[in-house]
């Protein structure tokens, strides 16, 4: 379970996140949507451990959150975050390896066989097993993730952080990519707390979709920072909700939309 109490988060002067009060129950499915810079990447890094709440708390099954990134939990950005030089087979194994012996990454003796056996059958699962000594520049883009995903999940994470990760792809390979992580999800049992820029991605991933903003959308204060300002169990999309959704998260869009209506 992870609970945010009372959160803020600032960089210097400027205020990211607000007055944050949240519960992520274990194998729920967070979307999140927002306007640009709202602080949705920023409260994923507080759940990975690469940045630290600034006020109030953010609390791992009632505990403090770990200060470095922990196997618990995996992370996929949007830019394909794999290794280049190294072939598909091979970015799951130095993972292994330097999990096994952090200093000089290597396996004892032993130790490999397993591994590799792990590592292979999670190529088989996202779809990879037929392109094991590929290099990841050999690999499209829904591919690359697949790896990336593959990657993030060697640790067997009971959380899954996903930072746009499909905003890079065309929308056929987007769709095979939902029927993946969706599948995961299931048989995994893991969280998973998403970013994402499509309203209709996040309505029909997610089992709670959390919507960032000011409190007050219309605030000139450059300096207010943004908070949940709505948080929906999925299946309570009413369509004028999902247009004030959509206007609040993609402001000049939708208003080029609805003058282009007219
Ligand atoms: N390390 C940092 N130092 C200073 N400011 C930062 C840092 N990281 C993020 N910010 C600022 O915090 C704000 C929130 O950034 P964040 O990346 O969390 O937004 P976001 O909602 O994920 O945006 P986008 O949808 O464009 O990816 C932005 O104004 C950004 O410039």
């Amino acid at each position: 379970m992870i609970e945010a109490k009372n959160l803020f988060k600032y960089y210097g002067k400027q205020s990211v996140l607000e007055k944050m009060n949240v519960t992520i129950r274990q194998g729920e499915f967070i979307t999140m949507v927002g306007p640009s810079g709202c602080g949705k990447s920023t409260f994923l890094k507080m759940i990975l451990g690469t940045e630290k709440p600034s006020q109030g708390k953010l609390l791992l099954n009632g505990k403090s959150f770990p200060n470095e990134p922990s196997a618990e939990i995996g992370v996929v950005f949007q830019q394909y975050s794999v290794f280049s030089h190294l072939t598909v087979l091979d970015n799951l194994l130095i993972v292994g390896r330097f999990k096994r012996n952090k200093t000089l990454g290597f396996f004892a003796k032993g130790q490999k066989r397993p591994f590799v056996e792990k590592a292979l059958a999670l190529l088989e699962k996202v779809g990879l097993d037929n392109v094991l000594d590929k290099y990841p520049h050999e690999l499209s883009g829904g591919m690359a993730q697949r790896l990336a995903i593959a990657q993030a999940l060697l640790g067997e994470p009971k959380i899954l952080l996903l930072d746009e990760p499909f905003g890079a792809l065309d929308p056929g390979t987007r769709k095979d990519m939902h029927k993946l992580v969706l599948e995961l999800w299931k048989e995994l049992g893991i969280t998973i707390v998403m970013v994402t820029h499509d309203l209709k991605e996040g309505f029909y991933l997610g089992t709670r979709l959390w919507v960032f903003d000011k409190a007050n959308h219309y605030s000139v204060n450059k300096n207010q920072g943004s908070t949940l300002i709505y948080d929906l169990p999925i299946g309570n999309n009413e369509p004028e909700l999902y247009r004030e959704l959509d206007n609040r998260i993609h402001p000049v869009e939708s208003f080029i939309i609805s003058q282009s209506a007219k």
